[in-house]
């Protein structure tokens, strides 16, 4: 499968470091597919304008709904399925969706989390949507449920200033997992939120550095007690920094990570 990303934006040249590093090589060795796509291209008057005052009043102004529809119908028309219409199950089968995902990066969205970005990287389509200035108008989000699946999403607790930089998050985290993008995928394994705990801490040569010397058990040569030390770290950091990740996995897991070691 060759997924195809389409992220689409009035501020196009903000998604450019994604043609660096491991995703531009995977784009250019075509891992994946990328397109961004500035949304004035899909406006009507000599302005470009994309957006407009709020009905309710309130400050900012909030982007207009007919540009978005059109750029959200270029990019179904760009897939060749724009009139597709799934059909119907078999007896007895799950009916398959294979409207192409919306995410729409928004505070009000569900948290992203590494799960998130597992269940996008098994996705053969998403359409990225960053917004600006107070948001999109709510109706675009109701219309494109007809052709997509829209998944409102949020990075974090926190405001940024549009949806540009939490797409650069999603992409990257995502196409990581994409096969043949990490060069080694076992690095994949043992990374924070991978298998719900946070990393181990990492050293490297010198074996002492500014009198700070390196864990014993690290020059052991013993995997079996380097790889209990590090569970045990795993453990013992994210207690300390997130102890909410501790709380979501039952004893029955942390035990059986134990043993796994
Ligand atoms: N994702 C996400 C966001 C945003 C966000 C997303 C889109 C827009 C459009 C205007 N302002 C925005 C803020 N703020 N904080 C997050 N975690």
């Amino acid at each position: 499968m060759r997924p195809r990303y389409d992220v689409l934006s009035i501020f196009p040249e903000y998604l450019q470091p994604l043609e660096l590093s491991l995703i531009g090589k995977a784009r250019k060795s075509g891992l994946l597919s990328l397109t961004v796509t500035d949304l004035r291209d899909f406006t009507t008057d000599r302005h470009r304008t994309v957006d407009d005052t709020p009905y309710g009043g309130g400050a900012g102004m909030v982007m207009k709904p007919e540009p978005w529809a059109q750029a959200l119908e270029s990019v179904l028309e760009a897939r060749g399925d724009a009139d597709v219409v799934d059909e119907p199950p078999a007896e007895g089968e799950e009916r398959h969706d294979s409207r192409p995902l919306l995410v729409v990066p928004s505070p009000a969205g569900n948290v992203f989390t590494q799960r998130t970005a597992e269940a996008f990287a098994q996705e053969r389509h998403i359409v990225f949507a960053c917004g600006r200035y107070e948001g999109i108008d709510e109706r675009v989000l109701d219309w494109a449920g007809e052709r997509f699946r829209v998944m409102p999403v949020s990075l974090g607790d926190y405001v940024l200033n549009g949806g540009e930089v939490a797409v650069m998050a999603m992409v990257e985290a995502t196409a990581r997992l994409l096969p043949g993008v990490i060069g080694n995928p076992e690095s994949l394994v043992e990374e924070s939120h991978s298998d719900g705990l946070l990393e181990y801490p990492v050293y490297t040569k010198p074996a002492v550095w500014r009198d700070r010397a390196v864990p014993d058990v690290l020059l052991s040569g013993n995997h079996a007690v380097i790889a209990r030390a590090r569970r045990d770290w795993q453990i013992e950091r994210t207690a300390r920094r997130r102890p909410d990740l501790i709380e979501a996995l039952d004893e029955s897991d942390l035990n059986a990570r134990d043993r796994s070691v």
